[in-house]
């Protein structure tokens, strides 16, 4: 198998993908990814760094300069209608559909992928999405958060195999987040594969399996969600102090220690992939010179943290 081969279990493949758009502006450069079957990946990146690009040259609505990307091995380009019908998108925003009813809607949309109709399934989406009693309202009627809800709707009307959904939470209630949060889920174990996109670290810290990390058309990293927590992220031990001290003893300044501004919260940081975290020492040390302690607990840094850091080392 050479490099460029999908993985076994990679539903979609996107390689050697480049974007420049008309006014000479490169979005992408050469993204190669597997999503794999059945996973939730989520997609980060601060604004511009070209996560709606991505997506929409994969779901076909925008071309690709370069590369290729293939869908269940269907390329999107000479396989188009294929790939498409595999897939579903929950955009942004809703656009059309403002005097139709939701049933009608959602209806359509199972029709423009040639699928024959199905009320049944059609009825499932609709009463999970909580949407059935509003079945035969017009959209321009319903709350933003209902909306929203019609957009997840659409998607899976013809139901796809792999759902993108672009910054689902953007402007929701939490409650609305939660709801979503617990049917991307349930999509999940029916076996639906999901890419999402999100400015919120925590809903990719919450949600995803995998998570990549795109900034300025570049593919910065692609790494297992937990693997990625404990490879670049930190652990900090802090000591409550029994009496405060006012600087960091010169004994001590070969550790990497920080003293709070009242003197009483020394905090040590250290690597979590070290073999050796040094706190044994470092506490012999201070027992050595009488720095006692009264409490002690330690914290790992944050998804967030650790995007921050990704980001800012690659600038
Ligand atoms: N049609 C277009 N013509 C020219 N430039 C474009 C076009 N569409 C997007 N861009 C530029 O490409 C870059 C990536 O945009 P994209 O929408 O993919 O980013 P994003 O990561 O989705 O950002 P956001 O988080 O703000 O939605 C941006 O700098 C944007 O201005």
């Amino acid at each position: 198998m050479s490099p460029n081969d999908p993985a076994p279990d990679a539903i979609v493949a996107v390689r050697g993908l480049s974007k420049t758009y008309k006014s000479g502006f490169q979005a992408l450069k050469r993204v190669d990814l597997d999503i794999h079957r059945g996973e939730i990946f989520a997609l980060l990146g601060p604004n511009g760094a070209g996560k709606t690009t991505l997506i929409s040259i994969i779901c076909g609505i925008v071309n690709g300069s370069e590369g290729t990307v293939t869908v269940d091995g269907h390329d999107i380009v000479r396989d188009a209608r294929v790939a498409r019908g595999l897939i579903g998108l929950v955009p942004q925003e809703l656009s059309t559909d403002a005097f139709e009813s939701v049933w009608a809607t959602v209806r359509f949309s199972r029709g423009l992928f040639g699928k024959a109709p199905n009320p049944v399934h059609l009825e499932r989406i609709l009463r999970e999405l909580s949407l059935w009693e509003k079945r035969d309202a017009k959209i321009m009627t319903l709350s933003g958060g209902m909306k929203r809800r019609v957009l997840i709707a659409k998607a899976l009307a013809h139901e796809p195999r792999v759902l993108f959904l672009d910054e689902p939470t953007a402007g929701v209630d939490v409650e609305l987040r939660h709801d979503m949060w617990q049917m991307v889920r349930r999509l999940r174990d029916a076996g639906v594969t999901i890419i999402l996109t999100t400015h919120y670290i925590e809903e990719a810290e919450e949600m995803a399996d995998r998570i990549g990390v795109i900034d300025r058309g570049e593919l910065v990293i692609v790494e297992d969600k937990h693997t990625l927590m404990r490879k670049l992220g930190k652990k900090q031990l802090s000591l409550q102090l029994q009496s405060p001290l006012a600087t960091v003893p010169a004994e001590l300044a070969h550790w990497p220690l920080e003293l709070s501004a009242d003197g009483q919260t020394l905090t040590y940081t250290f690597d979590t992939q070290g073999d050796d975290t040094g706190i044994a020492d470092l506490l012999r040390q201070l027992g050595g010179m009488g720095i006692d302690f009264k409490d002690l607990h330690s914290s790992e840094s944050s998804l967030e943290e650790i995007f921050v850091s990704l980001l800012r080392n690659g600038a």
